[in-house]
């Protein structure tokens, strides 16, 4: 254990791998935050113990959830500029990166509401899935357009994040139907819209979200019901551009079931994986700050925002 990473570093880290800190977006700007109190509060001497000192913190946030790449994606625009003779520039560096990665999410979150908001009419129904700060944006921005939207809500077992969703919509005054997950294709008919979040987009248009996103996405093209997902640029997958895929997240099996009941059942396999993988050809849109792209044509934008590779700046140098 590095002694030099800041206890709000590891308490950071702790948080998200605990899930009380969740959601892509929400688990990059807690990253960013905590590279800007380990720079901020560093009593390093000399600049190449600073790199060593953030180095180890990101490495320590890196390492607590696979799936989401906000998270890669934020530790690299932190410390995308780290270059500097002494550590007070290093220090600004970071810092100044910290709040401008901020700013970005936050206005990327404005302007893709804005595109999901124009996608939804007076008086429609939007089918959601687990809880993202992204559709929830997209829902406030159709509102303060003056839409009338309603919502019909998946639970989102195991964790329920579908009851973050509906405490926020209602919040703004949506009317929320909240429903089990396996209730879903029963009210597609219904439903004007599915709307979900992503924890990170593939090169080919294929998107990452919260376990059963691809059995409503599936569900949703069989009943004609359109299906977009609100995801910034922040959850573009650069790896994915080399063929690399994305690492599906499993957690404790008591999330599931606990020690108590799986015992009196017996002998038996529990699996919980987090996240599921939609194929392009199931997804009608992808909603970012810069409009709405087919899935298939994700892969422009990501050379375009990628084009050199990207570096892992938790790596130790060579
Ligand atoms: O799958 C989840 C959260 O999973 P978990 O609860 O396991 O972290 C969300 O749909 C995405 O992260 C998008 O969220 P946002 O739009 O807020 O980035």
């Amino acid at each position: 254990m590095d002694s030099a990473v800041h206890p709000d570093v590891r308490e950071t880290a702790e948080a998200i791998d605990t899930m009380e800190i969740r959601g892509a977006a929400t688990i990059a700007t807690a990253v960013a935050e905590a590279l800007a109190t380990q720079a901020a509060e560093s009593d390093a001497t000399d600049p190449e113990r600073f790199r060593a000192e953030q180095r180890a913190a990101a490495r320590v946030l890196y390492e607590t959830r696979p799936t989401a790449v906000s998270l890669p994606n934020a530790l690299r625009y932190v410390l995308q500029d780290m270059e500097g003779h002494s550590v007070e520039v290093l220090r600004d560096s970071v810092v100044r990166s910290a709040t401008e990665f901020q700013r970005r999410i936050e206005s990327a979150q404005e302007d893709l509401g804005q595109v999901g908001a124009n996608r939804l009419r007076d008086g429609d129904t939007v089918m959601t899935h687990c809880h993202s700060t992204a559709v929830v944006a997209c829902i406030r921005a159709a509102v303060e357009q003056g839409k009338e939207i309603h919502a019909m809500v998946k639970e989102t077992r195991p964790r329920n994040q579908g009851h973050i969703t509906a405490t926020q919509l209602r919040e703004m005054d949506v009317p929320v139907t909240l429903i089990v997950d396996s209730a879903a294709r029963r009210y597609l008919n219904d439903v004007d819209h599915v709307l979900v979040g992503a924890d990170s987009i593939a090169a080919d248009g294929s998107v990452i979200n919260k376990i059963g996103t691809c059995g409503l996405a599936v569900n949703a093209r069989d009943c004609g019901t359109p299906i977009a997902v609100a995801a910034g640029t922040l959850k573009f997958h650069p790896d994915t551009l080399t063929g690399h895929t994305v690492d599906i997240e499993m957690r404790d099996e008591r999330e599931v079931i606990d020690d108590e009941t799986r015992a009196e059942i017996g002998d038996i396999e529990v699996l919980n994986p987090a996240f599921d993988v939609t194929p392009p050809r199931y997804v009608d849109a992808i909603l970012t700050e810069r409009g709405q792209f087919a899935p298939e044509g994700v892969a422009t934008l990501m050379r375009e925002l990628f084009g050199e590779g990207t570096v892992d700046p938790w790596d130790e140098p060579e």
